[in-house]
């Protein structure tokens, strides 16, 4: 496909028709790895690939990734530290030749290849090396910005290719990171629906229901979801896929994201690479979903119940430093209307907190 075909394509010529994108090829399971030369030749996708990774991810999936594709393509390398504007335009310039982008990694290598890879108009295949965040198949980038994050509007991958070999030897605790990013959507859909309620947000039922069913499942199936486990890497890489598309549908972040994101992202900023995404989303969750009136500790049970932590302590965040993380939260992408967003004054943002350790 041209350039110029995919750009008519993502400009819709109906100002109120809805886009939406979704994966073409998703492959999920065992050595699924293997598979990435037929899902290339299946999708034509070019000549030359670029892969965008990390250090660690590399070595867990990156190597194979090139082993299995030098001989038939041209493949180079971009290894990124962190997700920024600076090494989005660095991994724009190093996949300037190439014809398609491969995202090998965790959330940040992932988003990098998909903005890199939308403001190129190439397409990219995404191959997550933990299950660890929603955006494996989502078609949205979150990218840090000067003394906040913005969400930004992007693809889907073309393909998603998950394997669970590699996905359940990452540490558990990047699983468990997964499994409270997925648990937030609870209270990410609480969060939007209060702003339609307010603010006359428009809602998605659809972007909501199955929101909110891919989270019911995952704490149904929790009793599989262990280290070293194939299946509950499986288990949990279905939901994130499911989460994922939610957002597509729902045309925003929003069906996974609220204040309990607000929260996380705040985190980021005040104790920069002390949590893990997921981890923080967890935490903030139990703390709206007592704010929403509703069944605070069940969150916080289902967190633990995967080997999520549930405390700051547990984070190795100091309370004051979370109670700071929620006074923030409201200066976090501020359109986006939260439970947190309502005026939550210091000192019930100080229970807020204390209210985490209760028994
Ligand atoms: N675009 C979207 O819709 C979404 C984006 N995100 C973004 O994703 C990021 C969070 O994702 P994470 O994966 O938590 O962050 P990450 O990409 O920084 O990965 C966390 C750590 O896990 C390591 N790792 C990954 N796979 C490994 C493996 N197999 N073995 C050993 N170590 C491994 C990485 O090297 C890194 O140190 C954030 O930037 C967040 O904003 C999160 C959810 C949705
Ligand atoms: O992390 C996400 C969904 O889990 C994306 O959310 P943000 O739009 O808040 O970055
Ligand atoms: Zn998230």
């Amino acid at each position: 496909m041209s350039a110029e075909g995919i750009k008519v394509l993502k400009k819709p010529q109906f100002d109120k028709s809805k886009w939406l994108q979704m994966p073409r090829d998703v492959i999920i399971g065992h050595d699924s790895i293997e598979q990435i030369p037929k899902v290339c030749e299946d999708l034509r996708t070019g000549n030359s690939a670029l892969i965008i990774s990390g250090r660690n991810t590399m070595k867990a999936a990156g190597g194979r990734v090139l082993d299995l594709l030098e001989d038939k393509y041209d493949v180079s390398v971009f290894t990124i530290d962190s997700i920024s504007e600076q090494s989005i335009a660095d991994a724009e310039d190093a996949a300037s030749g190439s014809d398609f982008l491969i995202g090998v990694g965790g959330g940040k290598p992932i988003d990098v290849a998909k903005i890199a890879s939308y403001n190129l108009n190439r397409h990219f295949i995404s191959v997550p090396t933990a299950a660890s965040h929603d955006g494996i198949a989502s078609s949205r980038a979150s990218v840090p910005i000067e003394g906040g994050r913005v969400s930004l509007d992007a693809h889907p991958p073309i393909a998603i290719v998950a394997d669970t070999a590699i996905v359940s030897k990452a540490p558990h605790r990047l699983t468990a990171s997964g499994c409270a990013d997925v648990i937030s959507n609870y209270t990410a859909i609480l969060d939007w629906e209060l702003a339609h309620r307010l603010r006359g947000e428009v809602i998605s039922e659809y972007a909501i229901a199955l929101s909110k069913m891919t989270a019911e499942i995952l704490v149904k199936n929790a009793n599989v979801i262990k280290p070293g486990s194939e299946e509950g890497a499986w288990m949990v890489l279905k939901a994130l896929f499911s989460s994922g598309i939610a957002m597509s549908i729902g045309g925003s972040s929003r069906p996974a994201s609220g204040g309990e994101h607000k929260f996380s992202h705040a985190l980021d900023i005040l104790s920069p690479d002390t949590g893990l995404h997921g981890e923080q989303c967890g935490i903030g969750s139990i703390m709206t979903m007592y704010l929403h009136g509703g069944d605070w500790r069940w969150i916080r049970n289902s967190l633990r119940a995967i080997g999520a932590p549930v405390t700051p302590k547990e984070l190795g965040i100091d309370d004051e430093v979370a109670v700071e993380a929620l006074m923030m939260a409201r200066t976090i992408r501020p359109e986006r209307f939260t439970v947190l967003d309502m005026g939550l004054e210091r000192d019930c943002a100080v229970k807020l907190v204390k209210m985490l350790y209760k028994d």
